[in-house]
């Protein structure tokens, strides 16, 4: 296994900005652009009033200065316009960059590793925690650069005109940044504790629903609606927490930015009105004309605005720092370690399977399968039994690639199992587990999942071979009938029936049964076991059997007790042994 160092959040989603790079960069331009435009602008209208107040008679420059700023005026919506959308396009770039990359880790952790997660937990990360990027991308980024930039430009154009302006905005305008990192630390803590108690939310929300039979059967319903308000409880005074630290800031923010233009206009005023600064008679602050003082008095606000913007996204800076921190575990999964030539599976060879001394353990100390031995012939019917917990889903979870052994191998066709190109193996395997997943689609579509080219009359044909075509022709759509998620409106049957038919579409060398028939009733049970029996016609079989009732007609039985292999032979040949089995076949009659 091979475990990636995790990445702090911040450095995560800063090395995430190469993805939207040339939309950032663009976005940025246009601000940059927008700026220029925002100083014209103010320094039009300022000298229109001045016009229109002190120099009514110049009305060919009016007209011209209306004119331009008209145009500013729709140039500036445009590239509003422009701005937004590219911004959205770097966040959306990011959004499905990460997406992909965190599936396909997900993809290749594998089933056994999801069973550790809680799948409620899980998608909240993948759907929510990818979508609280995008405020970072689309607002924060932007808003950062432009922070430097337009409070910048706007410095240097009031500098010439009246410096103690420029004095008033640099000594007002850093305590805004100040305050918001202060305040931000705690926020950013509160944050990732909400953030948590969402996804724990999520995932119990989950669990409710799936077990709702079983919590009503058990009348635990009403203790799992308590465990959930009391979450959401705890989510409230979160939010509550978040919103009033906002609040906080954002009154520090207005505060110091009207403080400052209150400041720069009463500067200004008392120039025009020739009054006394209240200044030390050394420092003589410049004259200043109406256009001028009323042209500073417009760029003031925008001096403030980009500061108490970034205020503003810096709570989505947070919100994807503790989304960022959730997407790093994720990715920092350790990954099967893959063969870095993976070989080709040699088809053209009979396919045969040796466990050589395979040892595994799910968790150090514990054992699930001790020094396991034994080999299959091609086209043979093998069953393991076993008690509960005696390993058999283990030996199915190594064959299918789910897991690797700690020691020891396994030979498929005399090649390693680990060295062989895994894609190209599960093609030679059918599996059919005990509960069968089907998916949220048509009948057509669930049976010839993974292969959607194959046409209908393959998928009928497989069908009937799964003595499923006669159920499925009688639903009102037929093949075109829309089942729901797991099967929802099926009886276990015909899960069983479709899992079937899929096994048969994939024509596979080499089937693994999880004993599909354990649960159903008669009726259903000779169905599968007839369409079983025909899948098995030349193939090679393992069945875990969790009854002895099936395994009776199997070329060989494997023995597993406590993970170990103690006992294999036919059935008849087992009881003569009067070992293990004997014992187990005693056991299940009494
Ligand atoms: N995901 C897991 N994490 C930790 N231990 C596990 C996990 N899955 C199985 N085990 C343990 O490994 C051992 C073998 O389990 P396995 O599922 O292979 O048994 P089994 O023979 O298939 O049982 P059953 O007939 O009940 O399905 C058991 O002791 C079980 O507790």
């Amino acid at each position: 296994m091979t475990a990636p160092a995790p990445a702090a959040p911040a450095a995560f989603l800063a090395a995430q900005k190469s993805i939207a790079q040339p939309y950032l960069r663009f976005t940025i331009a246009i601000g940059g652009v927008n700026a220029v435009l925002l100083i014209i602008q103010a320094w039009l209208i300022a000298h229109c009033l001045d016009a229109l107040v002190f120099n009514p008679g110049a009305s060919i420059q009016f007209n011209t200065w209306l004119m331009s700023l008209l145009l500013i005026f729709m140039l500036r919506a445009l590239l509003n316009w422009g701005a937004e959308q590219t911004a959205f396009q770097a966040a959306a770039q990011v959004k499905l960059t990460l997406r992909d990359r965190v599936y396909r880790h997900i993809q290749a952790a594998g089933p056994y590793w999801l069973t550790s997660q809680r799948s409620g937990a899980l998608a909240e990360d993948l759907i929510k925690g990818i979508e609280a990027l995008e405020a970072y991308y689309a607002r924060y980024l932007p808003a950062m650069t432009l922070t430097a930039i337009i409070p910048l430009a706007i410095l240097f154009t009031v500098l010439p005109l009246d410096w103690v302006t420029v004095v008033i905005m640099l000594i007002t305008a850093p305590f805004i940044p100040i305050f918001m990192i202060l305040i931000g630390k705690r926020v950013e803590v509160i944050n990732q504790q909400q953030w948590r108690t969402l996804a724990r939310m999520g995932a119990h929300f989950l669990d409710v629903i799936q077990g709702l039979a079983t919590l009503k059967l058990f009348n635990a319903s009403r203790r799992e609606t308590q465990v959930i308000a009391d979450l959401s409880d705890v989510y409230r005074r979160q939010t509550l927490a978040v919103l009033r630290v906002a609040f906080l800031s954002s009154a520090v923010l207005e505060f110091f930015a009207t403080v400052g233009i209150a400041m720069i206009a009463v500067f200004i005023g008392f120039r025009l009105y020739h009054l006394t600064l209240p200044v030390p008679a050394w420092l003589t602050p410049p004259d200043i004309t109406f256009a001028q003082g009323f042209f500073i008095l417009l760029l003031a606000p925008e001096f403030y605005l980009p500061l108490r913007a970034m205020g503003t996204h810096y709570h989505s800076r947070l919100e994807a720092i503790a989304a960022a921190e959730r997407l790093i575990a994720i990715l920092a999964t350790p990954l099967p370690s893959l063969p870095a030539q993976p070989q080709r599976l040699l088809t053209n060879q009979p396919l045969t399977v040796q466990f050589n001394h395979v040892q595994f353990a799910y968790e150090p100390g514990r054992a699930a399968l001790i020094d396991v031995d034994f080999s299959l012939a091609p086209g043979e019917r093998v069953a393991i039994v076993g008690a509960s917990g005696a390993g058999k889903t283990t030996i199915a979870n190594l064959l299918l690639g789910f897991i690797r052994p700690d020691q020891g191998t396994i030979l498929i066709a005399g090649q390693p199992l680990d060295q062989l190109d895994m894609n190209e193996w599960r093609r030679q395997l059918a599996w059919l587990p005990q509960r069968p997943r089907l998916f949220q689609g048509s009948i057509l579509d669930n049976i010839r999942l993974g292969r959607p080219e194959l046409s209908t009359a393959a998928v009928e044909y497989a069908a009937q071979r799964a003595r499923a075509a006669e159920f499925i022709e009688k639903l009102p759509n037929g093949y075109d009938t829309i089942i729901g998620e797991s099967g929802v409106g099926l009886s276990g049957g015909q899960i069983q029936r479709i899992a079937l038919a899929r096994a048969f579409i994939r024509d596979a060398q080499l089937v693994l049964f999880d004993e599909a028939t354990a649960s159903l009733d008669p009726e259903n049970e000779s169905l599968v076991q007839a369409g079983i029996d025909e899948l098995a016609q030349g193939r090679t079989v393992i069945m875990i059997a969790h009854r002895l009732a099936t395994v009776t007609q199997a070329d060989r039985i494997l023995v597993l007790n406590a993970g170990q292999l103690v006992e294999q032979g036919t059935h008849q040949q087992l009881l003569a042994q009067r070992g293990y089995y004997c014992r187990l076949v005693a056991a299940l009659a009494g």
